[in-house]
């Protein structure tokens, strides 16, 4: 026999992969790998989002929206992003146009309600958060007849009370809230307020995004307009009326806010016409309007409202006749003469004597800025200013048979007015807030970002539901970092296991060489 024939049995048993220890080890390094795939797998499988949900509605002067805003259930504490869910635009007229009626504003929200109803889980109904914010149309008829303003919003509540969200209650904004909060929204929406970034939309090794500068707010509703922004120059000693302060996620903000009653398109349009209407004519030649546009209006209809009743002219005729002349250089005429320029009691205003510190940074112009610019095809502000005024020349010089023959599924009653309503813009930025042809670059016409509408409703819901800290969170949230550490555990422990198991036959009860 060989000598190979002896040590072949003694080799055998000194085998380390058939040793008990080896067997043990292999057994725990095959248990880390599934667990850590069990690990991963679960991790990253889709699991069913649960969400909270918050309704606000709009009652704007012009009409109202409901919106239904979504976040992470989890996660509202400072990194779940809220996002709008759905909309829905209430049927009719604004609520303001209720006050001789006033169950009918109720009424009218019902259809929304009960779509909201269907939009958000049953099971949630009763922790969503439901608020009413009136705007402009409200405060207009607060100043000219209170208790219908009253009787309105307490009829608009008997009937949100009667669904089953969590009412929160229906209240008129001031005109700085309105401006303040939209400014809140668009800010949230493109994550400049240094909040931190959800799970997963995070930079590597980055948890706050510190020190971005803002972008101001124009808003342009019916009734009234807002201009907001961060400004070096403004602290609020100034114009103290004209002052917010927020700490926001650790950061400080001086925010410079003006809401012009009067100033929304629809009452401008009023204020326009009364200008012209001063010696009570039978025929207006308007060049707001295109030419061969003709229809009768009433003296009483146009001067029904707090921004011109008082200046009706006497002894005028029921009604008179309106007709365009199309000519953007005598429309623009007409509207400067809607702002005051002349008199300022502080170091610079913007007009009707109101402060305004210098323009600085970006804006974003939403509602009716967007709504008619993007009619106009007017939104790339990278136009120079005087193409942008030579488009809209071209536009309002058009003949009305032509606009409506190109136009024929546009409301007649915002296609008759996008000519007043271009120049209005135009002339409201740069003769009124003071845009330069420079700084004009410096303003984007938006409508949504990341999916939401630009607006105060969503600034208004975070503010109401402590949504934005003060201060910034410390630490990443946990779970993520729970289930990082058990990953890093996990790929430590395979590691040890295969190590020993590579060093196996070195260990001295393993050696594979004949013991003396
Ligand atoms: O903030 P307040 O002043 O109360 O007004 P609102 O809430 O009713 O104002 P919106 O932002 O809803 O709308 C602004 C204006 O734009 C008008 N508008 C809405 N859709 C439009 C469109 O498609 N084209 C032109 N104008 C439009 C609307 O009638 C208003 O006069």
């Amino acid at each position: 026999a060989s000598p190979s024939d002896f040590l072949l049995p003694e080799m055998k048993e000194r085998n380390p992969w058939h040793s008990p220890a080896t067997i043990i080890i292999t057994v725990i390094g095959v248990i880390a790998v599934v667990a850590l795939v069990t690990v991963i797998v679960l991790q990253n499988r889709e699991i069913p989002q649960k969400y909270k949900y918050g309704i606000v509605m709009d009652a704007g002067s012009s009409h109202t929206s409901l919106y239904i805003y979504r976040w992470p259930a989890e996660k509202e504490n400072n990194t779940g992003r809220v996002e709008e869910m759905h909309s829905c635009q209430v049927a009719g007229p604004g609520i303001s146009s209720y006050a001789s009626a006033p169950w009918k504003a109720g009424e009218s929200l019902r259809a929304c309600m009960r779509e909201a109803e269907q939009q958000v889980p049953q099971r949630r109904h009763q922790q969503t958060p439901l608020y009413l914010g009136a705007t402009a149309g409200m405060r207009l008829l607060s100043m000219e007849n209170s208790s219908a303003a009253e009787a309105v919003l307490r009829a608009v509540e008997e009937s949100l009370r009667g669904f089953s969200f969590s009412y929160q209650g229906s209240r008129t904004l001031r005109g700085q809230e309105e401006g303040a909060f939209g400014w809140v929204t668009i800010n949230y929406l493109d994550e400049r307020l240094g909040q931190p970034r959800p799970p997963g939309d995070r930079p590597p090794h980055q948890t706050l995004l510190q020190g971005l500068e803002t972008t101001g707010a124009l808003d342009l509703g019916g009734a009234s307009t807002q201009i907001s922004f961060v400004s070096d120059h403004f602290d609020g000693s100034e114009s103290p009326d004209n002052s917010m302060v927020f700490r926001l996620y650790g950061n400080d903000y001086s925010l410079y806010t003006h809401s012009f009653l009067c100033y929304g398109k629809d009452q401008a349009l009023r204020l326009a016409l009364a200008h012209q209407t001063q010696d009570a004519p039978v025929t207006l030649l308007d060049p707001c309007f295109h030419p061969g546009y003709e229809a009768s209006k009433d003296y009483s209809a146009v001067y029904d409202s707090p921004c011109v009743s008082s200046r009706r002219p006497q002894g005028a005729p029921l009604n008179f006749t309106h007709k365009g002349a199309g000519n953007f250089a005598q429309c623009q005429k007409v509207i400067r003469s809607i702002f005051n320029s002349s008199s300022c009691s502080h170091s610079r205003c913007s007009f009707n004597g109101v402060f305004q510190p210098p323009l600085q940074g970006k804006f974003g112009a939403f509602s009716a800025y967007y709504f008619v610019m993007d009619f106009l095809n007017l939104t790339d502000t990278s136009l120079p200013l005087e193409t942008v005024k030579r488009e809209l020349a071209r536009y309002c010089s058009n003949s009305w048979d032509q606009v409506k023959q190109q136009h024929p599924a546009v409301k007649v009653k915002y296609l008759a007015a996008y000519c007043f309503s271009g120049t209005y813009i135009i002339t409201l930025l740069t003769d009124g807030y003071n845009f330069s042809s420079e700084s004009y670059s410096s303003i984007k016409f938006i409508k949504k970002i990341r999916g939401s509408d630009a607006g105060w409703t969503l600034g208004y819901m975070l503010n109401l539901t402590n949504m934005i800290p003060a201060e910034a969170p410390d630490s990443p949230p946990l779970p993520q970092a729970g289930y990082a550490s058990l990953v890093t555990l996990m790929v430590l422990v395979l590691a040890v296991v295969l190590l020993l198991l590579a060093l196996r036959p070195r260990w001295p009860c393993c050696s594979q060489q004949p013991q003396v």
